[in-house]
């Protein structure tokens, strides 16, 4: 069985995916795949510096990920090229790593479950929901980025409501980690059950 976890920037994916990993879950991260396929010497990399310039890169030659995240939440025509580029490949890469898991379920961590065809590989799908105010403060906190800033990345997925209808499970995170930790403990149980 696959669990699908999504929530907008800073909503607590990371935060939920840690209490699933200390419960001995596998836990895929799309933003870390999202990494991997950008890694220097991949294809996809050199198809960045020939579309952005050289500028898109650090001196040593890695993604410079602070510019190329200004560029592509203030155009969306940028934002959907990179998207085009880099979606089959994190699907793919997903797909290679969840085969590999031996956990009694995995968890599929993505930003972007809802809005990508990455949806179509989980069984289930589980929100960490937070209201946007609270989501906006502790990114701010966490990034050190404008709130402008943050309100276009939250601009660019989809809305809070669409992903409460698409929930079969909806963890709210208003609460502290200690409370966070309780309810992954009781999902997993159900989890545990329906395998
Ligand atoms: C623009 C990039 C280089 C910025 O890197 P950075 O290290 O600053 O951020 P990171 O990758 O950790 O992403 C942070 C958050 O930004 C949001 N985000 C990232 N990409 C997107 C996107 N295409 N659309 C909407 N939100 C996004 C997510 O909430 C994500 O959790 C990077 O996010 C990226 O390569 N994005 C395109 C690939 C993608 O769509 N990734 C999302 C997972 S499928
Ligand atoms: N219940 C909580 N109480 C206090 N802080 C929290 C709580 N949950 C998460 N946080 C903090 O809020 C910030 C955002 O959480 P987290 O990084 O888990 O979000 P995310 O959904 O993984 O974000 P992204 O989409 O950017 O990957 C982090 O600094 C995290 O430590």
């Amino acid at each position: 069985m696959i669990i699908g976890l999504t929530g907008g920037i800073g909503s607590g994916k990371s935060a939920v995916s840690v209490c699933f990993e200390t419960l001995g879950i596998t836990v895929i991260d799309a933003d870390v795949v999202a990494r991997e396929v950008v890694e220097p010497g991949c294809l996809a990399l050199n198809m960045i510096a020939d579309h952005f310039g050289d500028g898109i890169l650090t001196t040593e030659g890695a993604l410079d990920r602070a510019a190329l995240r200004a560029v592509i939440f203030s155009d969306e025509g940028e934002r959907k090229w990179l998207e085009a580029l880099l979606h089959p490949l994190i699907r793919n890469e997903i797909t290679r790593q969840l085969s590999q898991s031996n956990a009694p379920y995995s968890i599929l961590s993505s930003p972007l479950l809802l809005e990508t065809d990455q949806h179509s590989l989980v069984d289930r799908i589980l929100v960490v929901d937070v209201p946007v105010e609270l989501q906006i403060e502790r990114t701010v906190q966490r990034d050190n980025n404008s709130i402008d800033q943050v309100k276009s990345i939250i601009n660019a997925q989809s809305s809070r409501s669409l992903k409460q209808q698409k929930a079969d499970d909806i963890i709210l995170n208003t609460g502290t980690i200690e409370a966070l930790e309780k309810e992954v403990a009781r999902l997993h149980q159900r989890y545990l059950k329906m395998i």
